[in-house]
């Protein structure tokens, strides 16, 4: 029989009841017969204050390799404690449960703290656990590194640890239980007539979590597409069936709607790099080879990476989320530094992004004329924008995203219109 791996986020473990209420879920899946693997995120909270009793000790600017160790070791204990408690909640109720740390899962992750990428999964302690009929409660959001130390997999990662346990335990079903009823055309809690999909294709929904849509971490979203994981995104305290996320792409070529969804990430920030003194020589390394290799080595997509002039020494704008900021400025100036050349980053925050996603969007120009009179008429001031055939971004004033979101939902009629494509996304 094929496996399951179910997610609880921190949203669906909140109070000590919501504890017992997931145990009393898990509990009636394994009275169907099925043990299954359980990934849990840190209750509520707790990683948001367990990120501001770090920053108590080491300063939010702080950023040394040591610190960032010992604020992961910190971060990975929400997760370990939500585990135990489900286990304990599991047994209590004559479940044989028993938490596994990131580390005892077999999870090995490489790249730097806060934003560890899973190498591999060695699952025989998982597997063992559910061959003899216990539910494993593994910690999400972490791994162990080359050198033994926990790595965490960045904000939202716990998602990430279920698709690929799902990958490890031979393309097991993968449940994202969460506080909505699945995947919708907007962040519900914005859009309050948002459509909720009853399935979704997997690109659409890689584009609309890469673009800020909370609801499924961007690289579990794009791990289930890769390896063609069989994904839902359900509610936790709703017995409703959710959204399918199927893999592959539209089956219609020309005559699917160009916009599915409007997604916004709320946490953004502008750097502007401004390369002083004498230009580079030919051979040498410009101002964006220096921005990209300083991304690179953050291990941080960026937006809007562009600038405003043809030639080789130009200022490059982009934009980060706002936790971020610091590392890829410090990134930049180092870059720039090994290069030899001076540079000054400024730097604006209290930015949002706000992204249409679809699909022909650049190759419709039409597309960006009606999203920016949209804008307009809402009276939102679009501060840059960027376009490709999957998702036009743009960026505003955080202040203006409730505002620019409901105005792109509208305008593009996502929440009324009757889809015929069911093959892409359609409404339950
Ligand atoms: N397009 C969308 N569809 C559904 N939910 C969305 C979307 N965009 C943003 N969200 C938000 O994502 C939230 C769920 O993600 P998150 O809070 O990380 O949950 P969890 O704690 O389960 O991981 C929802 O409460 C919703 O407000
Ligand atoms: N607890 C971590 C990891 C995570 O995935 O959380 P959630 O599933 O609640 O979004 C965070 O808050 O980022």
């Amino acid at each position: 029989m094929r496996r399951i791996v179910l997610k609880y986020g921190g949203s669906s473990l909140a109070t000590i009841e919501n504890v017992w209420h997931v145990a009393e879920l898990v509990h009636d899946v394994v009275r169907q017969g099925q043990t299954p693997a359980v990934v849990v995120s840190a209750r509520g909270d707790t990683t948001d204050e367990l990120v501001a009793t770090a920053e108590r000790f080491s300063g939010a600017a702080e950023h040394t390799a040591a610190l960032a160790r010992e604020r992961d070791q910190l971060l990975a204990c929400g997760e370990i404690s939500s585990a135990a408690q489900l286990a304990l909640a599991l047994r209590s109720r004559g479940v044989e449960a028993e938490s596994l740390t990131g580390a005892q899962a077999g999870l090995s992750v490489s790249g730097p703290h806060g934003s560890g990428v899973i190498e591999e999964i060695d699952a025989s302690r998982v597997r063992a656990n559910l061959d003899a009929g216990r539910v494993a409660v593994v910690a999400g959001f972490q791994g162990t590194n080359a050198h033994d130390d926990v790595t965490t997999l960045g904000r939202g990662g716990s998602d990430t640890t279920a698709v690929a346990l799902a990958v490890a335990l031979d393309r097991a079903r993968c449940v994202l239980n969460t506080d909505v009823d699945g995947v919708f055309s907007a962040d519900p809690s914005l859009v309050p007539d948002a459509r909720l999909f009853s399935t979704v294709s997997g690109d659409v929904l890689c584009e609309m979590a890469f673009g800020g849509a909370r609801v499924v971490h961007p690289r579990a979203a794009e791990l289930a597409q890769l390896f063609g994981i069989e994904l839902w995104v359900r509610n936790t305290f709703t017995d409703r069936p959710g959204t399918r996320v199927l893999s592959g792409g539209s089956s219609m070529i020309e005559t699917a709607p160009a916009a599915h969804a409007v997604v916004h990430d709320g946490d953004v920030a502008y750097l502007s790099v401004h390369p002083l003194g004498a230009e580079p020589e030919p051979g040498e390394a410009g101002p964006r080879e220096l921005v990209a290799e300083a991304l690179a080595a953050a291990g941080v997509p960026a937006d809007f990476v562009g600038d405003t002039r043809l030639g080789a020494d130009v200022a490059v704008g982009l934009a980060v989320s706002s936790s971020a900021a610091t590392p890829v400025a410090e990134a930049v100036t180092a870059a720039f530094t090994r290069a030899g050349r001076k540079v000054r980053v400024d730097t604006v925050g209290s930015l949002a992004t706000v992204s249409l996603v679809g699909s022909g969007l650049l190759s419709r120009p039409r597309c960006l004329a009606d999203a920016l009179a949209a804008l307009r008429e809402a009276r939102v001031i679009p501060l840059a924008c960027t376009t490709t055939q999957s998702r036009c971004t743009v960026l505003v004033r955080d202040e203006d995203t409730g505002t620019a979101v409901r105005a792109l939902h509208d305008a593009f009629e996502l929440d009324a219109r009757a889809r015929t494509d069911s093959t892409l996304v359609s409404a339950s």
